[in-house]
């Protein structure tokens, strides 16, 4: 397996992580660190437990769930921290698939804005909005989140996100519902966040840059955005290390046959219709 040469400072460690209903294993002592910058994959089939992991490290596990091992954001032991109980330094900036659950319904896109941020003036909304590549961002700012696309709503979210000010993002699955048009343009928004993005939100922490958690079982969309992979399959890590290693040069049989599947798509693509000529 190989290694990526990390930057200087870790961002988050798992370790040993176990997430547990009654006497069923869900997440099965995990071991993962992400370093300041990186762009890292966490990748496998549905039901692995890739978004119960992400609620663990944003602090938004269900309560009836149990956590054992330890999970540290920016140094902080955060694990058995609900959200709300935690420093804004040990705050994970995320966004979902479901980009409703983020957004007020009944309130247009620009109170929203202005009420969670310190944004003030509409020319600082309208900026956010552009970094974002959201075009017409005049009217958007007037509508209600109904009155989005699923994209432009996905770049929102990620706007939002990324106001708290925080030095790490986890997008669970943020494409999935996307049309492949749109997921190109949020991966697009991503890239070009990591690339900008300096966390804001406390002295110590301020300059650094964005660090990326994204979760996904499409390694092709994973491949255009992140330069590492941890691979899960039924709970557990079977793979992780250097994504271009990994796509030439799987280990597990798992990663093997999800990199096949993903080839014989675009080979499918690739060859010419079939017509049936027989009358
Ligand atoms: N709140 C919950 N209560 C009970 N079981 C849960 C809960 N959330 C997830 N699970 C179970 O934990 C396992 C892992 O689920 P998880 O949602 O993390 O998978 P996933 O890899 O993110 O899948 P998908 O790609 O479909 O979102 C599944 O068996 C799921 O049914």
């Amino acid at each position: 397996m190989s290694s990526v040469i990390p930057a200087s400072k870790c961002v988050l460690e798992v370790r040993n992580l176990a997430l547990s209903l009654d006497q069923k294993t869900l997440v099965d002592n995990i071991s993962f660190s992400l370093y300041e910058g990186e762009r890292v994959c966490l990748i496998g089939a549905s039901g692995s437990g890739k978004s119960l992991t992400a609620r663990a490290i944003n602090g938004t596990v269900a309560p009836y769930i149990k956590v054992a091992g330890d999970i540290l954001v920016n140094g902080i032991s955060v694990a058995q921290q609900p959200v709300l109980a935690r420093r804004a330094h040990a705050r994970v900036a995320t966004v979902f698939q479901d980009t409703f659950s983020a957004l007020n319904p009944l309130m247009s896109v620009g109170k929203q804005l202005s009420l969670s941020t310190n944004i003030q003036s509409r020319d600082e909304l309208l900026a956010l909005l552009q970094q974002m590549q959201l075009k017409d961002a005049e009217s958007l700012l007037a509508r209600l989140p109904s009155e989005l696309s699923g994209g432009q709503r996905q770049r929102l979210c990620i706007a939002f996100a990324l106001l708290s000010g925080s030095n790490l993002l986890v997008a669970d699955e943020p494409t999935t519902a996307l049309d492949v048009l749109s997921q190109q343009q949020v991966i697009k928004v991503l890239r070009q966040c990591c690339d900008d993005h300096v966390c804001t939100h406390s002295e110590d922490l301020h300059g650094s840059p964005l660090s990326l958690l994204f979760i996904t079982h499409d390694i092709s969309v994973a491949a255009q955005l992140c330069d590492r992979a941890i691979v899960m399959q039924n709970g557990k890590i079977v793979e992780q290390g250097a994504l271009a290693q990994l796509l030439s040069a799987p280990q597990h049989p798992y990663t093997q046959s999800l990199i096949a599947a993903a080839q014989q798509v675009f080979s499918d693509m690739a060859l010419p219709s079939k017509k049936v000529v027989n009358a």
